[in-house]
This record gives structure tokens, C-alpha cells and sequence, in this order.
């Protein structure tokens, strides 16, 4: 639908205006409705953002954290987006956040996602916040190319939740939540660093298939703007 760019000079300034622009939105969320919810991406992008983050002056203790989408991995793997929450978001004023894992300790990462479905069902009708990523295949959430789930997990008619998602390019099997749980969060972010990144945003701007590059779902169909923040 829409997508606004806001370009800075570099990561450390992205973090910190980023972090200001949540905080904002999480605190006017609390006032209106009493609570606020946030999923947040992991991957090597955001580790900035969330340190800034968890600095901020929110009344924490009324904030829901969960994740975009996670790896079917314990969260001591040094690959889990949790473990990369715990060190870096769920510290300093942050602490007080409740925070909701995507994965379960079940038998099958189709167990987990049921689980984790019913766990986060009370949370993002829509989401106050959501900050996605993006790969370089031009993957957001686990929206991976060739992905096992990937025209499910894309249409609009799946219901909110959480389902799994196995690609060559994605290691272990994943736990994500589908393109309807996530496209009219109230702010819908799209965080991105380096000339890479923005190349790979602009092959994704182009014509082309969904299915070759799903961040095009959310750049052509989410019900929000797209706010990308980007920097060299
Ligand atoms: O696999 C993942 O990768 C994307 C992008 O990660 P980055 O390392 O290129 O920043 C991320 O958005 C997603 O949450 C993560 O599971």
C-alpha cells in the first residue's frame, strides 16, 4: 500500500530515533488501552535498536514483547532470536516487560506452533508495534523463498497465529506469525541496514512474484504504511 522511507546517517542514529518513534507509540498505547503489545525481529539487525530501547521511560510492566518469528532451537542456541531479546531488549527499564517465546520444548515444531498460538492469542488484534526485517533473498518474518508453508503463511485469509516454515535458506525449521498477524500493527516497521539491503529493497519495489521475494506482501498489501528505516 504505502511505504515511507526514513534514511539516517548511520545505525547508532537509527537506534535511537527507531527507539523513540516505539517508545512513543508503546506509551500512547498504554494510555488509550491500558497495556501494549510488540513483536520485534531477530537476526543481526536490530541488537542496537533494542539496547536503546530498553533505555527508554516506559511503564514497562505494561508491555507484551514477542517475537516476529523464531528458529526451532532451546533459548541457550546462540541462533535463537530469544536469547538475542534476553541480552540486548529484556534489560535495564525493560526488565519489567512480559515477554511471550514462540518456541515450545514440544515434540514437533507443528506442536510448538500450536502452542505458541494459543500463548499470544490474547496479544496483536493487531500488535501496537511490529518491526520486521529482511533477508537478502528477500525474506521478512520466516517468509522465506520456496518455503514449505510460504503461500499459507502469505495469505490473507490465514488467521492470526503462529505456523511453521522450513526453507533451504533458513537453517532449522521455523515459527512464524502469518502475514495477516502482522500487517495492520498500528506501527509497522521495517528495519534495514547497509547499501546491500537497500539493493535488495529495490529488486523487491519492482515488478516480480510474492513468492520470489515475500517482503512484496507487505510493501504491496499490508493494511499499514510501511515505515522503512534504513541506514548506510
Ligand atoms: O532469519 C532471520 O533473518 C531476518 C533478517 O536478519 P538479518 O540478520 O539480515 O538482519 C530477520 O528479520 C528474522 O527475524 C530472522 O529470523
Amino acid at each position: 500500500m504505502t511505504a515511507n522511507m526514513h534514511a539516517f546517517a548511520n545505525g547508532a542514529e537509527l537506534a535511537g530515533k527507531l527507539a523513540d518513534k516505539v517508545a512513543e507509540t508503546l506509551s500512547a498505547a498504554v494510555a488509550a488501552r491500558g497495556s501494549a503489545s510488540i513483536a520485534v525481529s531477530g537476526g543481526s539487525t536490530p541488537k542496537a535498536f533494542f539496547q536503546a530501547l530498553s533505555s527508554r521511560s516506559i511503564d514497562w510492566a505494561k508491555v507484551t514483547i514477542t517475537l516476529v518469528d523464531e528458529r526451532f532451537v532451546a533459548a541457550d542456541n546462540p541462533r535463537s532470536n530469544h536469547l538475542l531479546v534476553q541480552e540486548n531488549l529484556l534489560k535495564d527499564k525493560a526488565t519489567a516487560a512480559k515477554f511471550l517465546p514462540l518456541y515450545q520444548a514440544a515434540a514437533s515444531v507443528e506442536e510448538a506452533a500450536a502452542i505458541a498460538t494459543e500463548k499470544t492469542r490474547a496479544v496483536g488484534h493487531p500488535f501496537d508495534v511490529a518491526i520486521l526485517g529482511m533477508g537478502n533473498d528477500g525474506h521478512t518474518a520466516s517468509f522465506f523463498p520456496g518455503g514449505s508453508n510460504l503461500r499459507t503463511a502469505l495469505d490473507p485469509n490465514t488467521p492470526r497465529g503462529i505456523i511453521t516454515m522450513e526453507a533451504e535458506g533458513a537453517g532449522e525449521p521455523r515459527l512464524t506469525f502469518t502475514f495477516s498477524s502482522l500487517q495492520d500493527a498500528r506501527l509497522l516497521v521495517l528495519h534495514i541496514e547497509g547499501e546491500g539491503k537497500k539493493n535488495v529493497l529495490a529488486k523487491a519495489e519492482a515488478a516480480g512474484e510474492e513468492t520470489e521475494m515475500p517482503i512484496r506482501a507487505m510493501l504491496r498489501r499490508a493494511a499499514s504504511p510501511v515505515e522503512i528505516y534504513w541506514a548506510p
